[in-house]
C-alpha cells in the first residue's frame, strides 16, 4: 500500500495518546486499550473503504492503459487528494502574478485541468488577449504524464502558472479564491474517455461529479461569485438518432457511465443555479482533436500505430453500418470557450445565498459535418505516407455511439460560434505537431 494511502487516514486524539503512555499505564488500561484500538482500527477500515469512490473501485480496475504507468498502488495515489505543498509567500506571489489581469475590462480565470489539451489551448489564448489566467491540475496519469509536463512548461512560458492540485482539495479551493477575486472559472478538469470508464468507474466519480460538487461549493461561496463555463460533453446525446444532435434533445439514455457523470454534471449545475444563483455554462464537446492532443484518442493512437506499423481497430456498426464523429479542431473549440465566457452572466448570489435568477446555458460545440472513422483513417494514411493496417471490427459494446452531429446553431446565435477547420486541414496541423514532438518517426513510441 502506498504512503500517500496512508496520508489520507486521520490520526485521532486517542491514538496519539495512546501511543504516548507509559508501559504500566498501558497495562493497567489494558482492556479499554484493547477495545479502544479495536475501534480505531475498524474505523481506519472503515475510512479506507468508504473515503475515495475511486479507492473503492480500484479493486477491481487496472491503471489506465494510456499511462505509461501499470500499478494499481500507482493509480491510488494519482486519486489521492495529497497535492503537492502549497502555501507560502513565494507560492502566493506566483499564484497572484499568473492571475493578475493584464488588459482593460479583462478577466481573471482559474482554469481548472489547464495541463490538459482543450485547458492548455484556453489558457494561452486567454492570456493572450491581457485576462489573468491561473492553472490547476492534478497531473494525472490517465496517459503520459510527461505531455501535460511539456504543456505545463508551455503554459510557464507564457506568464501561466498551474497549481498542482486535484479539484476535490476544498481547502486548497478556498486558499486560491481568498487571493483572487476571480471572476471566472473555466472548469475543464475532468477524467475525459468513454471507454475507459468500464475499467475505472470510480475514477470518473471521483472527479466529474464529486469534484465538480467541491468546486461549485466553493464557488457559490466565494465573493464574488465567478461565472462558470465548463466541459460537458457530445456524449450526452447517447442513444439519440435524430440527427443533428440539437440541446433540446433528449439525453437521458446515456451510452457510458462517463456520459452518465457528464449529464449528472448538467443537472449539478442546474442544482446550484437555482439554489446559489450561480451563472453555469455547459459546453458540450464534439471529439476535440488537435495539435497537444490526448493520446487515448482514436486520431492521435492511430497516428502513433500506423507510424510504428501496427495495425490499428476500425469499429464498425451492424451490418457494416458507419461509424462516424463530428470531429471538432482545437482552434474552433477555442473560439467557442471564449465565446461561452464573454457572455457569461455575472453571477447572482452572495455569502452563498441567492439574490436573483442566473444564467444557466448548455451550448454543442461541434464541426456540424460527422465523419466515417475509416475516412479519417484515409486522410492520416495520405499525410503519414504510410498504408494503415486496418482491423475492421465490430463496435465494441463498451460506451460508443455509432455517430455523432453537432446542431450548432444555439452557440452561433449567442456568440458567434462558427467552426471553420475541416477534418483534413486539421489534422494536417495535428500530424505536423505529432512528427516534430516526438522527434521521428522511430522515436514515436509514446
Ligand atoms: O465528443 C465527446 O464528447 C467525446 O469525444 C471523445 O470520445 P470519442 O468520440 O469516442 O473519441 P475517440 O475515442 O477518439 O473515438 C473516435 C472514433 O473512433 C472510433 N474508434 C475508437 C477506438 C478504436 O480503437 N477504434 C475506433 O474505431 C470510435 O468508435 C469513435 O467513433 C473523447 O474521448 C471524450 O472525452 C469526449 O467527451
Amino acid at each position: 500500500m502506498s504512503s500517500s494511502h496512508m496520508d489520507n487516514i486521520p490520526s485521532t486524539p486517542g491514538k496519539f495518546k495512546m501511543e504516548k503512555s507509559s508501559y504500566i499505564q498501558r497495562c493497567r488500561h489494558f482492556s479499554s486499550v484493547a477495545k479502544l484500538t479495536f475501534f480505531v482500527f475498524l474505523g481506519l477500515i472503515l475510512v479506507l473503504f468508504f473515503k475515495s469512490p475511486s479507492t473503492s473501485s480500484l479493486s477491481s480496475s487496472s491503471s489506465s492503459p494510456y499511462s505509461s504507468s501499470s500499478s494499481i498502488a500507482s493509480d491510488l495515489s494519482r486519486r489521492s487528494l495529497k497535492t503537492s505543498s502549497w502555501g507560502g509567500l513565494a507560492w502566493e506571489k506566483r499564484v497572484r502574478s499568473s492571475a493578475r489581469i493584464r488588459s482593460r475590462n479583462g478577466f481573471s480565470v482559474l482554469v481548472t485541468g489547464a495541463a490538459g489539451f482543450v485547458g492548455t489551448h484556453v489558457s494561452v489564448a486567454l492570456k493572450r488577449r491581457g485576462d489573468g489566467v491561473l492553472g490547476l491540475d492534478n497531473f494525472n496519469d490517465y496517459y503520459d504524464p510527461a505531455l501535460k509536463r511539456a504543456r505545463q512548461s508551455l503554459l510557464e512560458r507564457s506568464g501561466i502558472y498551474i497549481v498542482e492540485g486535484d479539484i476535490n482539495d476544498a481547502a486548497l479551493l478556498k486558499k486560491l479564491f481568498e487571493l483572487i477575486p476571480f471572476t471566472h472559472v473555466m472548469h475543464l478538469a475532468a477524467q475525459a474517455g468513454v471507454r475507459y470508464a468500464m475499467e475505472n468507474p470510480g475514477s470518473y466519480v471521483h472527479s466529474n461529479i464529486a469534484g465538480f460538487v467541491n468546486l461549485l461549493e466553493v464557488c457559490k461561496s466565494a465573493n464574488p461569485q465567478p461565472a462558470i463555463v465548463w466541459a460537458s460533453s457530445s456524449s450526452v446525446y447517447g442513444l439519440n438518432t435524430k440527427v443533428p444532435f440539437s440541446e433540446k434533445d433528449r439525453t437521458d439514455q446515456p451510452a457510458s457511465l462517463y456520459a452518465a457523470t457528464k449529464k449528472a454534471g448538467e443537472e449539478i449545475a442546474h442544482t446550484y443555479n437555482h439554489i446559489y444563483g450561480l451563472s453555469l455554462t455547459g459546453l458540450r464537446f464534439f471529439t476535440v482533436y488537435g495539435p497537444w492532443g490526448r493520446p487515448d484518442m482514436a486520431y492521435f493512437f492511430f497516428t502513433r500505430n500506423i507510424l510504428k506499423g501496427k495495425s490499428i481497430p476500425i469499429f464498425e456498426a451492424a451490418n457494416h453500418g458507419t461509424v462516424a464523429r463530428d470531429f471538432t479542431y482545437i482552434d474552433d473549440i477555442v473560439k467557442g470557450c471564449l465565446g461561452a465566457l464573454d457572455t457569461a452572466e455575472k453571477s447572482t448570489g452572495s455569502g452563498g445565498k441567492k439574490r436573483a435568477p442566473a444564467q444557466l446555458r448548455v451550448f454543442n460545440l461541434g464541426n456540424t459535418s460527422p465523419v466515417p472513422v475509416s475516412d479519417l483513417v484515409s486522410i492520416l494514411e495520405r499525410l503519414l505516407k504510410v498504408k494503415a493496417k486496418r482491423l475492421v471490427m465490430k463496435l465494441p459494446r463498451n460506451g460508443d455511439v455509432q455517430f455523432t452531429h453537432a446542431n450548432i446553431s444555439s452557440a452561433r446565435r449567442e456568440f458567434g460560434y462558427k467552426p471553420t477547420t475541416d477534418l483534413q486541414t486539421g489534422l494536417k496541423k495535428f500530424v505536423r505537431w505529432y512528427v516534430s514532438y516526438y522527434g521521428s518517426v522511430k522515436k514515436s513510441d509514446q
